[in-house]
Order: structure tokens, then sequence, then C-alpha cells
């Protein structure tokens, strides 16, 4: 039995488990990450959020005294960013006394990620946003009840594959998708580390609304790289190179700025739970 001290917390309803990690002394395996995000065996979450010093990551060129956020989906897969997840740790860092704020720079595996407290919220500079229209058909739904669309490819720093729902009769509401079985998509040389698949209704030209299916998790309330994906796509079809949308998830809203391929995002970060995990073995 190991036990280890951690926090619970969320950023619209993207939940996480938490530990604080300084001199990468916890080392957690797949099947770690597994049973913490486990919702009846173990704490339960959409991944795990390890704090750990810069200077004990490998290939981090940045500053060695910065906190890195060791990101793993609850499939114990790494990823490279989560922008819930960051907001969620800033605050923690400054609730623990490990950060002063207002701004925290925050260490990740697509670079430097720093989040300011703001009278709105967290704001995250999300950094170079990326969009290539129209490059993947993706399917989504079991058999019987499959849906075939184009969709845009946006890089956020992590992979995702954005379809905007046209109002079409033949559309189906976004309520009404099955996001269950995890989507498909071709060609599948374009993501071949998996990708992260976001469905959008318009509501109004800055408003948007969407369901996400992670890679590595499955369907989220919400995921905030993904919100910033769905704007940056919107902009796209635009052919806007700045502004501001509100984006709606089942978890909540948040706010997404764009301008000059770079992106911010802002919304709320909650921790719910303190104490001690027993971890197995
Ligand atoms: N929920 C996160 C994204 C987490 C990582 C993602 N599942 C991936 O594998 O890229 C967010 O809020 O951005």
């Amino acid at each position: 039995m190991r036990s280890w001290p951690f926090a619970k917390g969320h950023g619209t309803h993207n939940d996480f488990v938490l530990v604080v990690d300084r001199h990468g002394l916890l080392d957690p395996t797949d099947d770690d990450v597994r049973w913490l995000c486990d919702r009846r065996a173990g704490v339960g979450g959409d991944g795990l959020l390890r704090a750990i010093k810069a200077e004990h990551i490998a290939g981090w060129d940045g500053d060695p005294s910065l906190w890195f956020m060791d990101y793993r989906n609850a499939d114990g897969s790494v990823a490279e960013m989560c922008g819930n997840g960051v907001r969620v740790f800033a605050r923690m860092l400054l609730e623990d006394g490990l950060a002063d704020g207002p701004e925290v720079p925050v260490a990740t595996r697509a670079g430097l990620r720093p989040v300011t407290l703001t009278n709105g919220g967290y704001r995250v500079a999300m950094g170079p946003v990326t969009v290539e229209p129209d490059a993947v058909e993706v399917t989504v739904g079991g058999e019987g009840s499959a849906h075939r669309w184009r969709a845009a490819a946006v890089d956020v720093g992590n992979p995702h594959a954005v379809v905007v729902l046209d109002d079409g009769p033949e559309t189906p509401s976004l309520t009404s998708l099955d996001l269950r079985p995890a989507p498909r998509w071709e060609p599948a040389e374009r993501f071949p580390d998996g990708v992260n698949v976001e469905l959008v209704e318009v509501v109004d030209e800055r408003h948007l609304r969407m369901r996400v299916h992670e890679r590595g998790s499955g369907e989220t309330m919400s995921c905030g790289t993904g919100t910033v994906a769905v704007a940056a796509a919107q902009a796209a079809t635009l052919g806007a190179t700045e502004g501001t949308w509100r984006v709606d998830v089942p978890g909540g809203t948040v706010t997404v700025e764009l301008a000059d391929g770079r992106a911010w995002l802002t919304g709320p970060a909650e921790i719910v739970a303190r104490g001690e995990v027993l971890l197995p073995g």
C-alpha cells in the first residue's frame, strides 16, 4: 500500500486528481493513473495532474525552477496539454503556497503556459494555434447510428478534429449524438497518436456550443484545449484573425480570445477535496 496526499478539482466539470511530487519520486505507472482516475475503485477523474519541478523533466530546456504539469489521461496515456487542468493546477499551487500570484508560469509538454488569476476567473495564455480546414473525415456514433462529417484539424499543442454541424434539416442535434463509441477518422495517418474530437453547434458567430470525445478519457463535460480549437476553427471559417468567443460545454462556459495566431482561455478552477489516497501495491 502507498499513501499519497492528493487533491481533487475541476474546471467546468472536467475533473482531475492532483498530486504534488516536487522531486519526481512518485513516478505513477499507467496502472496507478487508471486506478486513481477510476470512478468506482479509485478517486475518479478525467485525468491526473502531477506537479513536479521542471528540473526533473528530460527535454525541458526552459527555467528548471518552474512547476511542470505532467498530464495523464484517465487511461494512463500522456498528453501535451490540458486547458482546464492547467487552471486547476495553478489554483492548487496558489492555495498550497507553492507559487505566487497573480501570474503562475506553468511548464507543460506543449511549452510554457502562464496562468493569471483575474476577476473573471483563471486566464491562460494558450500559445500558438493552427487550423487546417477540411483535413479529415470523422465518423461519430456506433453501427446503425453513425454520421460522417468533414472536420478541421486544429493544433493547440495537442491534436483536435473539429466538426461544425450545419443547421440543415437532416443534421442531428448536438445533444442527440452518441459519443460513447470513440469517433473514427480518415486518413488514419493524420493523427497517428489519436485525437480529441469536438462537435460544435453555432449559436451565433461568436457563441458556440460543443461536446467532446477526448483521446484517452472518452466523453468529458469540457475540454479547454477543445474550446480553443472550436473557436479557432470558427474564426477560420469567418476569415477572422482576432476576436472573443463564448463557448458553452456541458459543464459550463469559458471564454476564448484569439489574436495573431495565439489564444487565451478564461474559465473557472475549483478544488473540491483534499486527502490521502491509499494506492494498491
Ligand atoms: N481536458 C483537457 C485535454 C486533456 C488531454 C487530451 N485528452 C489529449 O489527450 O490531448 C483540456 O481541458 O484541454
